[in-house]
């Protein structure tokens, strides 16, 4: 069967400034959809990069203006590249991508710029390493995008902004610069903060405690490896919110600290209780953490710790017809055995349990 083409919602041709993850993700998404997309970045090598992948085409001076104009530079040149665009593609609309919506917006405006065909926006997606060859087609896919619009914002600029947004598969959510700032706080730069501060702590471990770690502390520390110049700059144009929800988090630390140090005074058990039972709710309210809010479902594959037995699962997966989404391996050095956590659409998981434990394969 022939797969029907994919059609784009996205008119005319879109432009691309910084063609590193994001913008070059951008970029793959839309090239699916048979979009013109053009390229431009301060390095020539991540434009021929990112034009390798498929991302779209370096820019060249016959272009005829794009309707569209999406910058994915990092947020500290972020307002000097739109300042830019806007003057070199007057009829354009003008989208970022940065991870703060405020700042920009308050230096376009304290430089007196008209901000008409602008419309900030966000995606909540994104991976620990930045980079063309880091990019996906995919990385939009289900996630929040978030569009920042006044009462100015006309609204044939939103529908292209938005257009593009649905193309790439996200979720559309309407948000002030400021609520969109206070909110990123809370659910990206926080949990930055404390997952970077947590993984520091590993400097200190030695060897064979460092063998112990498992899963809880992966899932913990993840985004640890993320970029800290990238970090540097969003913190920095967020340190409003974060600091006051670094503070609170701090006074929730030494709360709990103060309770742990003497147990069995009065109260305290239920202080270190309800601490953690207000973890358990917070973490149910995360989307796609439960329910069938979950996108795809997870097969744990053993795998004996002996060469070729990865590449021998992800044959097999592909003979009997079942397409991965998503992988993440786990293993303890030292461990004669891994463990292979597959995702997979939910209605496929059933079968390919099955069929694996048919052909030899140990599942959890
Ligand atoms: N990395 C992530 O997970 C996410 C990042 N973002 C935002 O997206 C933006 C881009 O981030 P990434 O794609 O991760 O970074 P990246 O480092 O992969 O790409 C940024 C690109 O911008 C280029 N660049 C820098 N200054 C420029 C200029 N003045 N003119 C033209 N090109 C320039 C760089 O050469 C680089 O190729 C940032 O504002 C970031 O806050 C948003 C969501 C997720
Ligand atoms: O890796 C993840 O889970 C993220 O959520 C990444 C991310 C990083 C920065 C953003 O501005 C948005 C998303």
């Amino acid at each position: 069967m022939t797969e029907a083409p994919l059609v784009a919602r996205t008119t005319g041709p879109v432009h691309v400034i910084g063609a590193g993850l994001l913008g070059a993700s951008v970029g793959l998404g839309l090239r699916e959809r048979g979009v013109d997309v053009t390229l431009e970045d301060a390095s020539p090598t991540t434009v021929a990069l990112a034009a390798d992948y498929g991302a779209g085409r370096a820019r060249t001076a016959a272009d005829a203006e794009p309707a569209l104009v999406v910058i994915a530079t990092p947020p500290d040149v972020t307002a000097d590249v739109v300042e830019g665009a806007l003057a070199r593609f007057p009829n354009a609309v003008v989208t970022d991508v940065a991870s703060v919506k405020l700042a920009p917006f308050q230096e376009l405006t304290r430089r007196g710029i008209d901000l008409t065909n602008y419309v900030g926006s966000h995606p909540m997606a994104g991976r620990e390493r930045g980079g063309a060859i880091m990019a996906r087609a995919d990385l939009f896919v289900g996630r929040p995008w978030v569009v920042c619009r006044d009462g100015e914002t006309p609204a044939a600029a939103l529908a292209l902004v938005e257009a593009v947004a649905l193309d790439l598969g996200a979720v559309l959510i309407e948000m002030t610069p400021e609520e969109h700032d206070r909110s990123v706080g809370l659910v990206s730069h926080l949990p930055q903060v404390v997952a970077s501060l947590t993984a520091a702590r590993l400097m200190q471990a030695s060897e064979p405690a460092i063998g112990l770690a498992g899963g809880g502390l992966r899932d913990t520390t993840r985004i640890a490896a993320s970029d800290p110049e990238l970090w540097v700059q969003i913190l920095g144009a967020n340190r409003g919110p974060v600091v006051e929800l670094l503070e609170a988090f701090s006074a929730d630390l030494a709360e709990f600290a103060d309770a742990l140090r003497d147990p069995d005074q009065p109260g305290a058990k239920r202080r270190i209780a309800d601490l953690l039972a207000a973890g358990n709710t917070g973490v149910s309210r995360i989307p796609g953490k439960h329910g069938s809010a979950e996108r795809f479902a997870a097969i744990t594959v053993l795998i004996d710790d002996k060469p070729g037995q990865l590449a021998r699962l992800l044959t097999e997966l592909g003979e009997l017809g079942i397409n991965m989404e998503d992988l993440r391996l786990e293993h303890s050095p030292g461990a004669q055995i891994g463990f292979a956590e597959i995702a997979v659409l939910p209605e496929v998981a059933e079968r390919a349990i099955s069929d694996l434990v048919e052909r030899g394969w140990r599942t959890l």
